[in-house]
């Protein structure tokens, strides 16, 4: 097969692998971007690999960075773009995909091609278009299969993520996973454990973002992988009611764990940072989705949203927690929301037209907690709409307070 009309991040890549050829070697384009070009979706990003060892790169081009020297990685740098260009290689043992504890180069296009995860990752394609297919890749991506370069369970054993990025492809690309590749990730399931949380939660995000994650989350299930997920051993009945839910895609991150936070029934915040935290999320993100958690029960069991609820999560967690409402059911229009949020007096605490230097001048109070808490009163007050956002209204109001908190 030959793709004519390649996309432009390959075009304008097309003379890396010519000056590559020029000099004797081979070098071709690997990886997801072929995949997804012949797929028709954008690809994100140009993969090279090569027979020419990584000092015989460097040697061929004005400007290289030594991005993994020892992985045989080293990017070329060619009209303000770079190219990731890796030898031929095998390896095992790896902390990063791309950082593998062990290399060996070869020669070989057919040696590297066998060491990859997926026939459907396995294609190469030569500058002119032409797909490299040795382990019958093409008639797989057709047929939507997921199926394991040779043996499974090797492959599996050289790098255990693997069994997620299967369950993350069944749901981004809507394909099914071959029957014995299926058997080897419940067979081998517990080597999730071993890998960093940080690069499962990569995968597990993309998953919930795909657009199928119940073929994702029913293959996770199917396996008994997620019972080797942080935190989620015990959540067999919180994946199948996201199975269950009608179809559902989530645009964001913060969506897709205020969705499973509010599934696994947690009691309050602090057990959402818990769950958070041993996902090794961001503090922001943790700060957004219990925000947002917040909304979604009070959408729950009010369907409405009080001024001081809708200041205090802002914005974005509302968008964020909204979104999620309306996929279980109970959420309101978007409009309606950001309307009412606009309304509200201030949207920000900045916004307050006196703040603790003005209480201080008019000796309302001392620096310390108790001038944190009449500005918190204020801006409560004023939220609510009970007194002007203007600075002689909240100093008869930060007067008054001060007063009861001295009697
Ligand atoms: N654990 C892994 C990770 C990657 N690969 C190989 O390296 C390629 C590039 O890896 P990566 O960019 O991580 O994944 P992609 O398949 O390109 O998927 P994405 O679209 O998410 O980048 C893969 O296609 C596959 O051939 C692999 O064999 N095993
Ligand atoms: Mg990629």
């Amino acid at each position: 097969m030959i793709l004519t009309q390649l996309p432009t991040a390959f075009q304008q890549a097309r003379p890396i692998i010519e000056t590559i050829e020029a000099a004797g070697y081979e070098a071709y384009f690997v990886g997801g971007g072929v995949r997804d070009t012949i797929l028709g979706k954008p690809l994100h990003d140009v993969d090279i690999a090569t027979s020419a060892f990584p000092a015989e790169v460097k040697g061929l081009f004005k400007r290289t960075v030594d991005t993994g020297i020892e992985h045989g990685t080293v990017m070329i740098l060619d009209h303000g773009t770079g190219y990731e260009t890796t030898t031929f290689r095998t390896e095992s043992g790896y902390q990063d995909y791309r950082r593998p504890d062990k290399v060996t180069f070869v020669r070989s296009l057919k040696e590297d091609l066998k060491r990859r995860d997926f026939t459907i990752n396995a294609l190469a394609m030569r500058a002119n278009g032409e797909v490299i297919d040795l382990f019958d890749g093409l008639a797989d991506l057709k047929a939507g299969v997921l199926r394991a370069v040779g043996v499974a369970e090797d492959r599996f054993h050289e790098d255990a993520l693997r069994m997620m990025r299967a369950v993350r492809f069944a749901s981004q690309l809507d394909f099914t996973i071959e029957p014995q590749t299926q058997q080897a990730i419940t067979d081998n399931a517990a080597l999730l454990t071993k890998i960093a949380v940080e690069r499962t939660r990569v995968e597990w995000e993309k998953l919930l973002m795909g657009q199928q994650p119940q073929r994702g989350l029913q293959a996770l299930l199917d396996t008994a992988l997620y019972r080797y997920m942080p935190q989620m051993a015990d959540q067999q009945a919180m994946l199948q009611r996201l199975i269950d839910l009608p179809a559902w895609q989530l645009p964001t991150i913060e969506s897709t764990w205020t969705l499973l936070a509010w599934l696994m029934d947690l009691p309050n915040q602090a057990a959402i940072r818990h769950l958070l935290k041993a996902w090794k999320t961001s503090n922001d993100l943790i700060d957004h989705v219990s925000a947002a958690w917040l909304v979604v029960s009070s959408l729950k069991q009010r369907g409405q949203l009080t001024p001081s609820e809708l200041f205090s999560a802002g914005a974005a967690a509302l968008k964020t927690a909204n979104t999620v409402a309306n996929l279980l059911g109970f959420g309101q229009p978007q409009a309606e929301l950001t309307a009412a949020y606009a309304a509200l007096p201030i949207q920000d605490k900045h916004e307050l037209a006196i703040n603790g230097g003005d209480l201080l001048r008019q000796q309302l109070t001392t620096p310390g907690p108790q001038m944190g808490q009449i500005l918190a009163q204020l801006l409560h007050a004023v939220v609510i709409g009970q007194v002007k956002n203007e600075s002689a209204d909240l100093l008869d109001l930060a007067r008054m307070i001060a007063d009861t908190k001295n009697d």
